[in-house]
């Protein structure tokens, strides 16, 4: 099976990043990873973090370029990890489809909970 493709957003601002919790009921339920998700049939990678974001937290974003590529293999399969730099234009945040979410410093995520991909990210991220 090759790699499920998934997009996260970074979003940066005032120094901060926007972070947020995976619901209960889902797959690694409860852990922290940057807004997106997988694609769907013929998306592009950017069209589909567009429509992650508008439907699980209600904004709007420009995508810009490209942050890192990630791969990682849970139990139940690998991803590649395509992460966007990304700008919010407008919207105000819902929890239409996270349990939360954070502006948080690179130090503060360095202590959060991630998903296991991430990691290689977060650290990148937060320069260390
Ligand atoms: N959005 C996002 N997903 C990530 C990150 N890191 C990481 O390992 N993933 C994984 C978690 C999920 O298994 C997958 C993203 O899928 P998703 O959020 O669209 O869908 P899901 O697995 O919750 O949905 P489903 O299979 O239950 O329909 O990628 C990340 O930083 N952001």
């Amino acid at each position: 099976m090759p790699p499920l493709i998934v997009t996260a957003a970074i979003i940066e601002e005032q120094g901060r990043f926007l972070v947020t919790r995976r619901p209960d009921d889902c797959r690694h339920a409860g852990l922290w990873e940057f807004p997106g998700g997988k694609l769907e049939d013929g998306e592009a990678p950017e069209q589909a973090l567009i429509r992650e974001l508008r439907e699980e937290l209600d904004l709007d974003i420009e995508v810009a370029g490209i942050v890192d590529v990630l791969h990682h293999r849970y139990d139940w399969g690998a991803i590649l990890l395509l992460a966007y730099r990304a700008r919010i234009l407008g919207g105000r945040i819902r929890h239409l489809g996270v349990a939360e979410h954070r502006w948080v410093r690179p130090d503060e995520m360095l202590a959060l909970p991630f998903l296991p991909a991430d990691a290689p990210l977060v650290r990148k991220l937060a320069g260390t």
